[in-house]
This record gives structure tokens, sequence and C-alpha cells, in this order.
């Protein structure tokens, strides 16, 4: 049996950042992916939205100053931009495989399925690891619905060649909220069916529902606590029915109702890794497992985190620390910033108002007056930050075209006490930018 220092199911964001760990050292290591290489964030996640959103923000944001210095509003060529994706992309998966696989890394095609504590079963050729890695991710999941197999997810999502004319969004979640934008934004007209009553919920109420009202007056309509019952197929017609008796006829259907850990089929039980079906595999405060030689990382980890890009990278670095480098201490996340790639964008970094405590108190500012915000039409910009009473930054939300961006100025102020002593001790940014936004609110 071939024998290896780790082996790693998966090829996500976990795995690039365990191997780019690695690069230096001696270990031999076998990575085992069951589909695209690179996993869902380059592939049908975040990398191919963001090109996309690429070509969809000028467009809105020439939308938005249509009529004000510029003459009319752009328009999206889908087939040419989704060609133009497919061409970048069609070498990718290849190439990434290429790439991860060196003098000390294996890399082998299937799925891997877990035989024992230091052994891994793939395409009938068992490998035995001194550590095992597991970065198997999420998937879409599946609608328990009559017809709910006619819906496409996030994984046909990105290869639509034909731009429909009308499309039904089940979900209202980020890849709800992104995908809608991106569809509406090139002219399909667009319906959002939330189930329940809430929207991004890891986002600031308030800059949601602002978000929500926007996105209606460009079109996009809203159906709140709509859960869906059935799609019927008529041909290439389809009709999406909710529990509220309403029915929606449409061309296409996207599953964005959520996702699932990949946790199925590959020998957890057998082997005795504990975990939940909906919330993935359980984890110490070391990434390790019920099984101490077994790590789980990601977004398959029930890791009490969001599942982000980043914190699949903060476990993959604590993973090796921990290993490699004795590492006594528990995994520690720095705040994590997220974002919505909705337009106008919306971030959020530590808690939002709905989780304050008492006397914790919100700094708002309106940045829809500013001169960069009135020349690039983001009219309905604003940020607001909360500190507790002995005046430590607790988090930070903004709506703004630049949010995702932005946000990522106040990531070094979470937990910080007195950020204007901070701010005027430590930082000046380029004038004007939306960074100024930190001066104006704290120096
Ligand atoms: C549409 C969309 C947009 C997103 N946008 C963002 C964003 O803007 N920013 C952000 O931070 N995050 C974003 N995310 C989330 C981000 O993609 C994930 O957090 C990230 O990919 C997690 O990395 P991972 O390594 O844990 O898992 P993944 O990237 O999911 O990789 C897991 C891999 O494991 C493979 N696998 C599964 N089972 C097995 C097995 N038994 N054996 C071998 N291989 C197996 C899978 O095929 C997959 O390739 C987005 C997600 C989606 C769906
Ligand atoms: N910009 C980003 O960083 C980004 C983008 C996309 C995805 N992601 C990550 O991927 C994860 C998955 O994204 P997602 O949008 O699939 O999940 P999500 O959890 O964000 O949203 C799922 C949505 O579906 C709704 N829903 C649940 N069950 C439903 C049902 N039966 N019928 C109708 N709606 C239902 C939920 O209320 C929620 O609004 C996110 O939580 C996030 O961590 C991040």
């Amino acid at each position: 049996m071939k024998k290896y220092d780790y082996i790693i199911l998966g090829s996500g964001p976990v795995a690039m950042h365990l191997l780019a760990k690695f690069e230096r050292t001696t270990n031999k290591v076998l990575l085992i992916e069951k589909g695209l290489w690179g996993g869902t964030c380059p592939n049908t996640g975040c990398q191919p939205k963001i090109f996309i959103e690429g070509t969809v923000r000028p467009v809105l944001n020439s939308y938005y100053l249509a009529g004000k210095g510029i003459k009319e509003a752009a328009k999206i060529d889908w087939p040419t931009l989704m060609a133009r994706k497919k061409k970048i992309w069609a070498a990718f998966h290849k190439n990434e495989r290429a790439s991860m696989t060196s003098e000390n890394t294996d890399t082998v095609q299937g799925t891997g399925i877990l035989t024992g504590p230091h052994t891994v079963k793939v395409n009938d050729q068992e490998y035995e690891g001194k550590q095992i890695v597991i970065g198997t991710g999420l998937s879409p999941r599946d609608l328990d619905i009559p017809g709910g197999e006619y819906a496409i997810t996030n994984n046909e999502f990105f290869d639509l060649d034909q731009l429909p004319k009308r499309a039904i969004v089940i979900g209202g979640g980020y890849v709800a909220m992104e995908l809608a934008t991106i569809l509406q934004a090139a002219g399909t007209e667009v319906t959002i069916l939330q189930h329940s009553d809430r929207l991004l919920r890891p986002f600031d109420q308030d800059y949601v529902q602002e978000l929500k009202q926007i996105m209606e007056e460009r079109g996009i309509k809203f159906h709140m606590n709509a859960p869906v019952k059935q799609i019927a197929k008529d041909g290439d017609q389809y009709t999406v029915i909710t529990t509220n008796g309403e029915n929606f006829d449409t061309d296409l259907v996207i599953n964005a109702a959520g996702r699932k850990p990949n946790v199925e089929g590959m020998g957890l039980e057998e082997v005795g890794v504990d975990f939940d079906s909906k919330r993935g595999i359980k984890v110490n405060e070391h990434m390790q497992t019920s099984v101490p030689s077994i790590f789980a990382a990601g977004d398959v980890a029930d890791n009490g985190q969001p599942n982000l890009t980043p914190v699949a990278w903060v476990d993959a670095y604590h993973i090796i620390n921990f290993v490699e480098n004795g590492e006594k201490s528990p995994i520690k996340y720095p705040p994590v910033a997220t974002n919505a790639f909705t337009y106008p964008e919306i971030a959020q970094v530590g808690i939002h108002e709905d989780e304050m405590e008492e006397g914790d108190y919100v700094k708002t500012l309106d940045l829809s007056d500013m001169f960069f915000s009135i020349g690039e039409g983001d009219f309905h910009a604003k940020l607001k930050v909360i500190l507790n009473k002995d005046g430590v930054v607790r988090g930070a939300s903004e709506l703004s075209i630049h949010a995702a961006e932005d946000i990522n100025n106040f990531v070094p102020l979470i937990g910080r006490k007195d950020p204007n002593k901070f701010v005027e001790e430590n930082l000046t940014f380029a004038f004007p930018t939306p960074a100024n936004n930190l001066d104006t609110l704290f120096r």
C-alpha cells in the first residue's frame, strides 16, 4: 500500500492552502478529487460569479447614470459574455490539477472513501496516510418536491448559453440574490420565491430591506413566505406552484434554496467519524474529528463559522500549525468579512444591529451625498458601525456599490477600543476614495 504523510479529500480552497504550506516541506501528499479540480470556488462559485459581475457592475452603473451624463444604459450581450467565460475557463480544471501535482504530491481523480483511521480507498486502490484531511465542501440541497429535478443550480448556471426570458429563483440567500442580480441586469424577468420572510440572514436587515426595494425598483419581483410545492414541465416551459396556491410560468427555475455538506458515501460512519447530515463533520478546536488522525476543514466542517473561502484557509493553516508545529492554542478565527455581490453590494463584518447587546450603540454615515457617490450614481450608499459602551468596535455594515471592498477597511478595527485614536495614529488613505469613510467616521 502506498504511504503518504497526508491524504486530502477534495481539491477546493482547503486543499489549495494545505498544498501552499507543504511547498517548502518534504511531506508526501495524496490529493483526491471526485469532481472539478479546484472545487466550488473557482469552478462554480466565487470566481465565475465575480467574473460575470465584472460586466454586470458597469452595466447597472450606467443604468443609474443614464440621462445624468451617460447617454443611455449599456446592455449585456449574454452569449458573448458566456462564450468569453467558457473560453477562459476551458482549460482551468485540467490546469488546476497539473498545478497541484508535483514531485511530492500525487493527484487521483475519483471518490475518496475512508476505510480506517489512516486509510482511504479510491478507484479500488487503498492508500495509507499519517493524517487525513476531509475538505469535501457542500453541494446544492435537492428540492424535495415533485419536479424539483427541473431546477438548475449554481453548478449549471455559469454555463448558461442562452438568456432565459423569465426565471424563477427559489431561495433568498447569497446565491439567490447574486444570481437574480446578474439575470435581471442581463434582461431576464426575475422572480424570487422565498419560503420565509427574511432574505440574506447574515446581514443587517434594515439594509437588506433597502436592497430588496432597490432590486424591486429595477424590476425583480419578490414573493416572501412563498414555499414552493411543485414544479411542472410542459415542453421547454415550467410552472412553479407555491403552497399559497400561486402559479408562476417561467423558462428557467433556479434552485438556490441552500447547500448541504458532502458527507454521504465516504465511509464516515464505518470509520467512526461523527457528523450531522445538515451541519457537517464535527471537529474539535484543532479541526480534529472524533478520529484523531482525521481532520475536517472548510465548508464540510461543523466549525461554527460561515461557509466562505477565507474560513477554509484559516482551517487549513490551523491544521498545519497543529500537526507540523505543535500549536497548542485552539483555532482562532479573525473577524470574517462577508459580502453579497448584489447591486449595490451589501457587506458585513462582526455583529449587526440585531445582535447588539445592552450598552451597544450605532454610529451611522450617509454616504449618498459624498461626491464620489453622487458621481457614480450610488444613491443609496450608507454605512453603520456598532460600538459597545467602552468604545470597542463590534461590527460594521455597508450598503454601497463599493461595500465589498470597503468593508475590508473595518476588519482591523473589530475588537479595537478607541478606533478614532487607532485611525489617527496609524492610517492615512488615498483621497478621495471610499476608505476615507473611516476618517469621516472616526477622526
Ligand atoms: C455560487 C457560489 C458563490 C460563492 N461565492 C463566494 C464568495 O464570493 N466569497 C466566498 O468567500 N465564498 C463564496 N462561496 C463559498 C465558497 O465557494 C466555499 O466556501 C469554498 O469553496 C469552500 O471550500 P472547500 O475547500 O471547503 O470546499 P469546496 O470548494 O466545495 O471543494 C470541495 C471539493 O471536494 C470534492 N469532493 C466531494 N466529495 C469528495 C470525495 N468523497 N472524494 C474526493 N473529493 C470529493 C468536491 O468535488 C469539491 O471539488 C460561494 C459558493 C457558491 C456556491
Ligand atoms: N458572496 C459570497 O460570499 C457567497 C455567495 C454565494 C454563496 N456563499 C456561501 O455559500 C453558502 C450557500 O449559499 P446559498 O445561497 O445556497 O445558501 P443560504 O443559506 O445563503 O441561502 C439559502 C436560502 O434558501 C432559503 N430556503 C431554505 N429552504 C428553502 C426552501 N425549501 N424553499 C425555498 N427557500 C428555501 C433560505 O431561507 C435562504 O434564504 C452561503 O451560506 C455562503 O456561506 C457565499
